[in-house]
């Protein structure tokens, strides 16, 4: 049966708008550093017909860091890219021409530094963390995925990825963590690994919010990561800290001070110790750490730690 033209033009007015938002999140994707240029562009070559495909060069190009109109037309020009060509449609030469442009710029581009905030459970690594978020968005706040239940006022995305133990599995057995524990013998959290590297390949920062099995396994893979250890001012204060939050019940405070003093003891591991008294003297310790520039005369996290002992 024959449709009305005006029910095919709603339904097409619909792609259309679904088709700008998918390649409106490409390009937010891309400019956060979540995901890297190239692999966009191959992902268009893969399968022109695509969201990616039907991206502009432009656009593209228009989304990393530091690049605006006049830089975008000169490199299309340097590549011989007329400005209306769309990633499915480059012939062969094109492809090759903007493959090599992006795989070089992304060998020059100065990777992020990537910090990993530890400590024992209530010391305040949530707290200085959500602070960094709030006052600092240019450093990329992990988000782990986590087999446990959320509390109430968490949000799914944004605290964490709440998933279900099979996922958690399908997730390891894919290698898509780069670092995974069960913490406190409870519930398995782990940090979705592209995020984290297409951050640091855009030359952003990624700070890590995790427990010390974690710090361990990222310190393996990524021996120039910082280890920064949040220490509370005593254990007295700690044990008010996770009393007064109230967001566990007595048996899971007490497994979680025996698992903190095992922490405590490991802090010597750490590259930085900070102490959260206050936590926006104790946030900007850490995002010093972040932001610091690499040269020959920048303090390495030990100068830091030895100038404030
Ligand atoms: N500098 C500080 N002074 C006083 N209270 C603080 C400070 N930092 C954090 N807190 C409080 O301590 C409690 C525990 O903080 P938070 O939940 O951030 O700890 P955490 O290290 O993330 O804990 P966990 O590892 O168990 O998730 C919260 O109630 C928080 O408001
Ligand atoms: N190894 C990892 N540890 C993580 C990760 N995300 C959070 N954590 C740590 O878990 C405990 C408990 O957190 P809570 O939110 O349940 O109180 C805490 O020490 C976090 O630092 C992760 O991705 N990997």
């Amino acid at each position: 049966m024959n449709r009305p033209p005006e029910v095919d033009r709603a339904a097409a007015g619909r792609a259309a708008v679904a088709a700008r938002q998918a390649r409106a999140a490409v390009k937010a994707a891309v400019a956060a550093g979540e995901r890297d240029a190239l692999s966009v562009a191959e992902a268009a070559w893969r399968d022109p017909a695509g969201v990616e495909g039907s991206l502009r060069v432009r656009e593209l190009l228009g989304s990393l860091r530091g690049f605006g109109p006049v830089r975008v037309a000169a490199v299309l020009e340097e590549l011989g890219i007329s400005p209306v060509k769309k990633l499915g449609g480059l012939g062969v030469r094109q492809r090759q021409a903007l493959g090599d442009w992006l795989r070089g710029r992304s060998a020059t581009t100065e990777r992020g530094r990537l910090v990993v905030l530890a400590g024992p459970t209530a010391v305040g690594k949530g707290t200085v963390s959500a602070f960094i978020r709030d006052h600092h968005p240019d450093v990329l706040l992990s988000v782990s995925a986590t087999t446990r239940a959320p509390r109430p006022g968490e949000r799914d995305g944004v605290h964490y990825y709440f998933v279900s133990d099979a996922e958690f599995d399908r997730m390891v057995e894919a290698d898509e963590f780069l670092e995974w524990a069960t913490v406190h013998n409870l519930s398995r959290y782990g940090t979705p690994r592209p995020p984290v590297e297409a951050t640091l390949a855009s030359g952003r920062s990624v700070l890590l919010e995790i427990d010390l099995q974690g710090a361990r396994q990222v310190k393996r893979a990524m021996p120039e990561a910082v280890l920064v250890f949040l220490l509370p001012p005593t254990w007295d204060e700690l044990v008010r800290r996770l009393i007064g939050r109230g967001t566990e019940t007595a048996a899971e405070q007490a497994r979680r001070l025996e698992t903190a003093k095992v922490e405590l003891a490991a802090q010597d591991e750490f590259d930085v110790h900070v102490v959260n008294d206050n936590v926006e003297r104790a946030a900007q310790e850490v995002v010093d750490l972040l932001t610091a520039v690499r040269s020959a005369h920048a303090p390495t996290p030990r100068d830091i730690d030895r100038n404030r002992s």
